[in-house]
């Protein structure tokens, strides 16, 4: 369905601005109302890299008026292949500030704001709020949920697109969109796939020039979203293959069983995204649940310690155990609740963040710790059937 415009128009354009964007303003469609309304738009683009260089270039020249861009990363060789919003002499600097730099000189007139962050949990929501509308260019399952979610409890609609090697999707999500659906990411991904599953292009590679091709169906979502124009993507999946030059749309439905997202939650934990600090600290010293089980039964002193938050300790935890919550650990406050004089086991759900407050105990000086492989699931799974997996 077509939706109402997204911004109001800006109050004028300027005379050079006219002759700019004249190309936009005889298009019936877009005219001189929807370019003052690209003007009014604020554009918030996550990841300056393969997806976010075409479609902040195209933004950029389109004249949406300010652009935000969230990214952390400097600009690397192996990115040129594909990220032509960089050039050789930014190999070093923030991506952020090499594509502003490439923007403003592909269009003066606009504002660009940069995000020299990682979008987390801390600034997503606030974030989101200052911009109109969101685009997740970011190559990760767990920002992707994270973008998502924060959508929603910011109340904004999002453009996301993803590739790997010849394919490439698009859709647009809005919870709280004006047609009803509510559709969002989850919908259509309730689970993120198995760590490893799905490898990301760092590990299968991608085809440069897709990039240009799923990043500029994002910018024209973008623009379109912004003016009101066309049938959106919304509640739509637009599926393409490079090798076959085809492009297919499917529909996708509101999943009746989804949850509803009242808050944020550990996207590192739902992905089952491991640290390099947290795989190293858990190389020795992981035991399985069985093992667990056995010195407990041998009456083995151990101090039990269940990492998962509050809510989660009300549904189900292990006979014997303490709760401390990882955030516990990461202020500080959780090591010096630990046992001194017994070895230590942590548990969380399903091993992942148990695995990074283990990182946390042995580098504080905690030899004798380690952690459930699989967490409390694995022992539901394992040593106890009647306990609730959730
Ligand atoms: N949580 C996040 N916060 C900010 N930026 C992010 C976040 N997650 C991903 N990004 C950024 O999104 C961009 C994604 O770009 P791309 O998919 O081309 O991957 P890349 O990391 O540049 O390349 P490669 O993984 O092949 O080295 C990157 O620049 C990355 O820094």
């Amino acid at each position: 369905m077509t939706l109402p415009p997204l911004v109001d128009p800006a109050a004028a354009l300027s005379r050079d601005e006219v002759g700019r964007y004249s190309r936009h303003l005889i298009i019936p469609d877009v005219g001189m109302a929807g370019q003052k309304r690209l003007k009014n738009a604020k554009v918030l683009v996550i990841g300056a890299g393969g997806l976010g260089s075409p479609t902040l270039m195209y933004l950029a020249a389109a004249g949406v008026g300010t652009i935000g861009i969230v990214d952390f990363d400097v600009v690397d060789e192996s990115n040129l292949q594909r990220q032509v919003i960089h050039g050789q002499s930014d190999i070093g600097i923030p991506k952020a500030q090499s594509a502003k730099n490439s923007m403003l000189e592909i269009n003066p007139y606009i504002t660009v704001v940069t995000h020299e962050v990682a979008l987390s949990n801390e600034n997503a929501v606030e974030l989101f709020s200052q911009y109109d509308l969101i685009l997740d260019g970011a190559d990760n399952f767990a920002t992707r949920y994270l973008v998502n979610d924060a959508a929603i409890l910011a109340g904004k609609p999002y453009v996301w697109g993803s590739i790997y090697r010849f394919e490439g999707q698009v859709s647009v999500f809005w919870e709280s969109a004006p047609d009803g659906l509510g559709i969002n990411y989850r919908d259509l991904y309730p689970q993120a796939p198995p760590p490893g599953m799905v490898p990301s292009c760092a590990e299968g590679g991608v085809l440069g020039i897709l990039c240009a091709t799923i990043g500029s169906i994002m910018g024209t979502e973008a623009i379109k979203l912004i003016c009101g124009i066309g049938e959106s993507l919304l509640g739509r999946l637009m599926v393409y293959d490079a090798l076959e030059m085809t492009f297919r749309t499917v529909r996708i439905r509101k999943d009746p069983a989804g949850a509803k997202v009242t808050e944020l939650i550990d996207y590192d934990d739902f992905c089952g995204v491991v640290s390099d600090e947290a795989q190293a600290a858990a190389a020795d010293s992981t035991l399985t649940p069985s093992e667990v089980k056995a010195r407990l039964d041998d009456g083995a002193p151990v101090a039990l310690i269940d990492v998962r938050d509050p809510v989660e300790w009300d549904i189900v935890h292990l006979p014997g155990a303490t709760l401390i919550p990882k955030g516990e650990f990461e202020s500080g406050e959780g090591l010096g609740k630990i046992p001194q004089d017994r070895p230590v086991v942590l548990y969380c759900r399903t091993g992942i963040r148990s695995a990074e407050v283990l990182a946390m105990v042995k580098s504080a000086g905690f030899a004798d710790a380690t952690h459930i492989q699989g967490g409390i699931t694995a022992w539901a799974q394992q040593v106890d059937p009647s306990m609730p997996i959730y």
